[in-house]
C-alpha cells in the first residue's frame, strides 16, 4: 500500500464524500416555462442525486440516481460544476458534482406520470427552498441552458422536427423566460442556421407556414 514520507496512507487523511446531482430540465407544453424535475426526499424536495459508490464512475452514478429516483433511463447528462462548500450538507463533508440535462417533454411525461407522488416539475425561476444547495444548482443549470439557446436554434432538441419558425420561437421564449426578440429579428437570426424541408404546416389563421429542421 502507498505510504507518504510520514508513513501515512491516503485513508489516514480526512476525505470528502462525493455525490452527484442532476438538474433535468424540460419545457412542458403550454406552460411557457423552463421547468426542473424534483424528487421528494427525507429533507424535502431536491434534485435527483446520490453518493458515488466504490468503483463507480460519475456518469454511472448519475444514471443510477436518475433510474432509481426518477425512473428515467438512457440519458447522458453533462457535468456543470463541482459544488464544494464544506458546509453544504450538514451530514458531513460532501462534494457534489452537478449535472444538467434537457429532456423533451414527450420523453419525460410518462416517467413523471408513473411516479407522480414523488417526482414533480416546477419552473426553474420559482424553485426555492430545496434541500442542500440545490436551489443554486438549479439557477446555474437554467443559466447554462439559456446561454445555449441565445444564438442557436433549439440546441437541445426540444421541438420535434420538422417545425415552423413560430413553433421554434415559442420554445425559445419558454426556455429564456421572455420573448427572445421580435419575430423578425428572431427569424433573421435563426434562418441561416435552419434547413428548409419540403412542406408547410396549415394553420387555422394566416398563410401555411414553411417547415424546417435544425
Ligand atoms: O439523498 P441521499 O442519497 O441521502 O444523498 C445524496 C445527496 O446528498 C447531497 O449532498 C447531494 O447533493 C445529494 O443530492
Amino acid at each position: 500500500m502507498y505510504r507518504d514520507s510520514s508513513g501515512k496512507a491516503l485513508t489516514d487523511y480526512p476525505r470528502p464524500s462525493v455525490a452527484v446531482d442532476t438538474a433535468v430540465l424540460t419545457v412542458p407544453p403550454a406552460a411557457g416555462s423552463l421547468d426542473v424535475v424534483l424528487v421528494r426526499g427525507d429533507g424535502g424536495w431536491a434534485l435527483p442525486g446520490t453518493f458515488l459508490h466504490e468503483g463507480e464512475t460519475l456518469a454511472e452514478a448519475v444514471q443510477r440516481s436518475l433510474a432509481d429516483k426518477v425512473g428515467l433511463g438512457g440519458r447522458s447528462p453533462q457535468q456543470l460544476q463541482v459544488f464544494d462548500d464544506p458546509g453544504r450538507d450538514d451530514r458531513g463533508w460532501v462534494l457534489s458534482v452537478a449535472h444538467v440535462d434537457v429532456v423533451p417533454w414527450d420523453e419525460l411525461a410518462p416517467v413523471l406520470e408513473a411516479r407522480r407522488d414523488d417526482v414533480a416539475h416546477r419552473p426553474c425561476d420559482e424553485v426555492f427552498g430545496l434541500a442542500f444547495d440545490h436551489d443554486e444548482i438549479v439557477r446555474l443549470a437554467a443559466e447554462h441552458v439559456r446561454a445555449r439557446y441565445r444564438d442557436r436554434p433549439d440546441p437541445a432538441g426540444l421541438v420535434p422536427e420538422p417545425f415552423t419558425l413560430r413553433e421554434l420561437r415559442v420554445v425559445h421564449q419558454a426556455v429564456l423566460g421572455r420573448l427572445p426578440r421580435s419575430s423578425d429579428t428572431f427569424r433573421r437570426a435563426m434562418l441561416p442556421l435552419l434547413t428548409e424541408v419540403p412542406g408547410v404546416r396549415e394553420g387555422t389563421v394566416g398563410k401555411p407556414a414553411q417547415l424546417y429542421r435544425r
